[in-house]
Formats: C-alpha cells, sequence, structure tokens
C-alpha cells in the first residue's frame, strides 16, 4: 500500500517534470497555456492569448466603435502584450508635448514623475515641454529610452491665449523637429496625472478624447461655438461627440494638419475680433467634426475626480490635479 503511493507519487514527479522541461524547453521563463495554436512574438518570448473569435463582445455597457468605424478605447476591449509586442516590433517613438507657461511649471514634476510609471512604459519616449521658465523645470531620473527635452517659448499675458497659442507652437516644430526624432504626436495639458496605463492602444493617424463633463450628453448641450460669425462654430443639428482640448494627437503630418487648421482659424477670428468660447478645444471640435479622428480615447483617458466615478468607468488613467484657477491663471 506504501509503496504504491510512493510509486504514483514520483510518477506524478516525473511527468511534471518532463512537461516542466518541455515547456521551458519550447518557451523559455514565460507562462505558458496549452494551446500552441495563437501565438504571437514579443522579441523572442512567446505570448499566448484566446482566438478572438471566441471571445464574446467585451463590453456591451459602452459605445465602443463609431458609425465611421473609428474604435472607441475603454478597458477591457484590446490586449496591451498584442499592442506592445506589434508596436516594438516597429520601434516606434512617441513624444509627448505639454506646456508649463508661467506658474503651471509648478505641475512639471507630478505630470512627468507619473508619466514614467505609466504612460508607455517600455517605448522610446521624448517629453517636449514648452516653458517660459526653463529654470523651472525639475531634473527627473527617466527611465532608459527616454528624454526631456526642454523648449524655451514666449509667453502670452492671457490664460486663454496661452492655451490657445499651444496649437502654432505644436505646428511649427511638427516639421522643424518632432517629425525627425518621432513617430506619433500626443499632446495634453499639464495640469494633470497620470494614474493608471496609457500605452500603444492610444494610437492612430489622429484621435481625440472625449470631454469628461459631456459623456452620454445630447448634441444640444454641447459647448460648441455656436455664433456663425466664428470658425470654431457647428450648427444645433450637427456634432457626434464633444472632445476635450486637453488630449489629441497623431501621427505627425495629422497633427501638423490638426494644429495648422486650428491655429489658422483662431488668427482669422483673431482678425474679426472673436474668439471661440473654449478658445483652443472649440476649433479642435470644429476640426474634429469635418476631419473624423480615426480613434477616440473614452473618458478612462481624461477624468476629473470632481465628476464621481460612475460604474461604466472602470480605470482613471489621466486625472486632473485640482486647481485655484485665479491663483494659478493671474
Ligand atoms: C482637460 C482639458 O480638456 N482642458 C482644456 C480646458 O481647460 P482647462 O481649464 O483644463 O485649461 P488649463 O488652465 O489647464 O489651460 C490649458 C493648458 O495651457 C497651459 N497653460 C495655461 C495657462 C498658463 O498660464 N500656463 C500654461 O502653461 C497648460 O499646459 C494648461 O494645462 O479648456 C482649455 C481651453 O479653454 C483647453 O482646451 C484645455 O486643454
Ligand atoms: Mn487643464
Amino acid at each position: 500500500m506504501e509503496c504504491g503511493k510512493k510509486t504514483f507519487a514520483k510518477s506524478i514527479l516525473l511527468i511534471c517534470g518532463v512537461m516542466a522541461f518541455y515547456s521551458f524547453f519550447r518557451n523559455g521563463w514565460s507562462l505558458q497555456v496549452w494551446n500552441p495554436k495563437y501565438v504571437i512574438y514579443c522579441g523572442t518570448k512567446r505570448m499566448l492569448y484566446p482566438k478572438p473569435e471566441t471571445l464574446n463582445p467585451p463590453r456591451t455597457d459602452v459605445l465602443t466603435i463609431t458609425p465611421w468605424f473609428a474604435p472607441i478605447v475603454w478597458n477591457g476591449m484590446y490586449n496591451s502584450d498584442i499592442l506592445n509586442a506589434h508596436f516594438l516590433q516597429r520601434g516606434v517613438r512617441i513624444g509627448l508635448t505639454v506646456f508649463a507657461i508661467k506658474k503651471y511649471t509648478v505641475f512639471v514634476k507630478t505630470f512627468i514623475e507619473t508619466a514614467e510609471k505609466f504612460f508607455m512604459v517600455g517605448h522610446r519616449v521624448n517629453y517636449y515641454v514648452y516653458t517660459d521658465r526653463p529654470n523651472d523645470i525639475p531634473n527627473i531620473t527617466l527611465a532608459e529610452g527616454r528624454q526631456l527635452v526642454i523648449l524655451n517659448v514666449p509667453s502670452y499675458q492671457r490664460w486663454q491665449e496661452v492655451s490657445m497659442r499651444r496649437m502654432e507652437m505644436i505646428r511649427d516644430l511638427s516639421h522643424q523637429r518632432f517629425n525627425k526624432e518621432v513617430d506619433y504626436l500626443v499632446c495634453v495639458d499639464v495640469d494633470m496625472q497620470f494614474s493608471d496605463e496609457v500605452g500603444v492602444e492610444i494610437l492612430s493617424d489622429v484621435f481625440g478624447t472625449l470631454h469628461p463633463g459631456f459623456y452620454g450628453s445630447d448634441r444640444q448641450s454641447f459647448t460648441y461655438e455656436r455664433r456663425p460669425e466664428s470658425q470654431a462654430f457647428i450648427p444645433a443639428d450637427e456634432g457626434d461627440f464633444y472632445y476635450a482640448g486637453g488630449f489629441f494627437g497623431g501621427t505627425i503630418e495629422e497633427v501638423y494638419k490638426l494644429t495648422d487648421f486650428c491655429h489658422n482659424a483662431m488668427m482669422t477670428d483673431k482678425e474679426h475680433n472673436i474668439e471661440a468660447i473654449w478658445h483652443d478645444e472649440s476649433y479642435l471640435n470644429k476640426y474634429f467634426l469635418y476631419h473624423k479622428p480615426t480613434k477616440i480615447l473614452s473618458i478612462e483617458y481624461l477624468w476629473d475626480n470632481s465628476f464621481g466615478v460612475p460604474d461604466l468607468l472602470k480605470r482613471r488613467r489621466f486625472v486632473a490635479v485640482p486647481k485655484n484657477h485665479e491663483a494659478i491663471r493671474n
């Protein structure tokens, strides 16, 4: 009886050993599932995942695709292992532009420190920090493959103009510099922090982000520019989404086209002494109405905790840092 148990235990051990050896031989130290059919390679590492057709629609509580077939990025809709392998294979380089003019330099430290934890981890990243106060930009140790580029620029008196002029400054460097250094640009507000992963799932030819204050609102309540005299004008019966001014991007060429359009529209309005209600955001919304984004980031990518946390919001990846508007803008 004793002897039978021992033999049984030995056989189990032997079988496990052979399986472990075989698994290591084929896969190295990676987690293995016994279905070798669906494999991607990340370098030399084999990665396995279920066959896409076997998945039920991962989300049915939110809109995940637009009528022009652009994906809307929500948690649960994608596999970051597949995406990372794909973008690493392409050796993609990403530029993150951010403006810290006047007192907004206070946001830079948290912004970059949290980006190091959550933004495009494992990929090549250039931070482009536009500032009028280069001496106030802290020295932050960055991971390998990432660098900080400080761009010294003038400031403007009104905060609205500081915000709007970002379009011109991004446009100008797109053809002068960014096109030589990176493949994609991601353009964001600085008064923000990353609190969960923001990875290559966001990348596409040209992408915008749903504004957290207008998710699920009807068209009429979008705060588009409604005066027909403005270049940013959108009629009451048009418009797909209300996009946020604080998070857009795409390939260098597409970002060039977007920022060029917005800047020119602003300049035309300026000549006519008109400025759109929500500044750069209004012109961005106009652009996206007639140049549809090829991907849309959900409210996970731009949240403000003052709105609470709705059920459909499974991750808060990039959130507003509370600020005293009066104090910081003057
Ligand atoms: C999260 C989001 O969608 N934010 C948008 C929203 O307001 P916000 O209230 O978030 O605007 P804001 O005060 O953050 O200004 C926009 C950005 O301009 C820069 N800045 C501004 C003032 C200044 O003195 N120094 C400086 O550096 C800074 O990068 C800041 O993040 O509407 C703005 C236009 O009204 C812009 O479209 C913002 O992108
Ligand atoms: Mn902001």
